[in-house]
């Protein structure tokens, strides 16, 4: 984190600190600036996975019936070790299978690992941890409309989360509500509107808000933008740098677009069958990947060395 964001923190009540990011918010619909996040001093180490296996039963159900003659376990994760540091943005990528979900749900304490170990600042995750330690990470989905109750406004949804997890006294709920919708530059109005009333990107701007909703220090956003128009997906990738930067998140960001790690990453991990096959500084990786995996994925982006993402692109149309 920066000298600036460090005292606009310490100074920063939650008002400020909405008001803030708004702003930034709001400007955001030109092109990413992902240069902002690169280079910034790795702080110590806050998430950290060690020895992480997660392997799946394909015995009984659906799943097996849909994979017979698969071998019987799938080895989605198959002993991974990976630190996310405060401040920094660490990219995971690799292609659809690899295992980057699931890593990333272990990760966030949403699956309880086959063997290994999660751990905050040191603390185990998983297990049995406190409603204070659950707040800690999380997710920002691909889809945040399936995890939306259709029948509930922001405002009630929101509402309903800071109530569940007791954030806030409950006669400041409203008020934070308002600073979390503020927060991710949807307007006021939102609030008393129902999902279905928003488009796609508006819609992962709500499933960011109730992430925020718990105060996280760890963001993990598992293909955030892939789901978007390609020219929203700037707009959204801005809005998680900004928060990044003005609440001190540290996060882990999942995407099979290497475009999009490459911009928005301090460090990047490289996952293939479930291992992590390269990691190191982002521009390093870029520029002199070492495995010939990472070698492969580079080179079926060929248009990555010279010209610019679709996001900045589409965020300069
Ligand atoms: N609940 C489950 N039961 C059985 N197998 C699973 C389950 N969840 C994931 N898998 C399998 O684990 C492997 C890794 O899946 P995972 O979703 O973690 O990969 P991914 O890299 O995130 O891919 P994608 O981007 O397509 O989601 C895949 O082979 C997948 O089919």
């Amino acid at each position: 984190m920066s000298a600036s964001t460090r005292a606009l923190r310490q100074a920063q009540g939650a008002e400020g600190r909405a008001q803030g990011a708004a702003g930034r918010a709001q400007g955001a619909e030109g092109q990413v600036r992902g240069a902002e996040s690169q280079g910034a001093e790795p702080g110590e180490e806050l998430l950290a996975v060690e020895g992480l296996v997660q392997h799946f039963s394909r015995r009984g159900g659906v799943w097996a019936k849909l994979t017979r003659g698969a071998p019987a376990v799938v080895k989605a994760v198959d002993g991974v070790d990976l630190a996310v540091h405060r401040g920094e943005t660490v990219g995971l990528v690799g292609e659809s299978g690899c295992g980057k979900s699931t890593l990333s749900r272990c990760a966030a304490g949403l699956y309880v690992p086959t063997a290994g170990t999660v751990r905050y600042a040191g603390q185990p995750l998983h297990g049995a941890p406190s409603r204070e330690q659950r707040r800690l990470v999380q997710m920002v989905f691909q889809d945040p409309y399936s995890s939306l109750n259709p029948r509930m406004t922001v405002g009630q949804t929101l509402a309903e989360v800071l109530r569940y997890h007791r954030v806030v006294p409950r006669d400041q709920v409203g008020a934070r509500v308002r600073e979390l919708v503020d927060l991710v530059g949807l307007p006021a109005r939102a609030l008393d509107q129902l999902p279905r009333s928003f488009s796609g990107g508006q819609r992962q701007r709500i499933g960011i808000a109730r992430a925020l909703a718990l105060d996280p220090k760890v963001l993990i956003a598992d293909e955030p933008v892939s789901a978007l128009d390609v020219s929203v997906q700037a707009n959204i990738i801005n809005l998680l740098l900004d928060l990044k930067e003005t609440l001190g998140l540290s996060m882990l960001f999942v995407s099979h677009n290497m475009a999009v790690v490459r911009q928005i990453s301090d460090r990047v991990a490289v996952m293939h069958d479930g291992v992590v096959v390269e990691e190191g500084a982002t521009a390093d990786v870029f520029a002199h990947p070492a495995d010939p995996y990472t070698q492969l994925l580079l080179s079926s982006v060929p248009r990555l060395a010279t010209q610019q993402i679709p996001a900045v692109e589409a965020g300069l149309r």
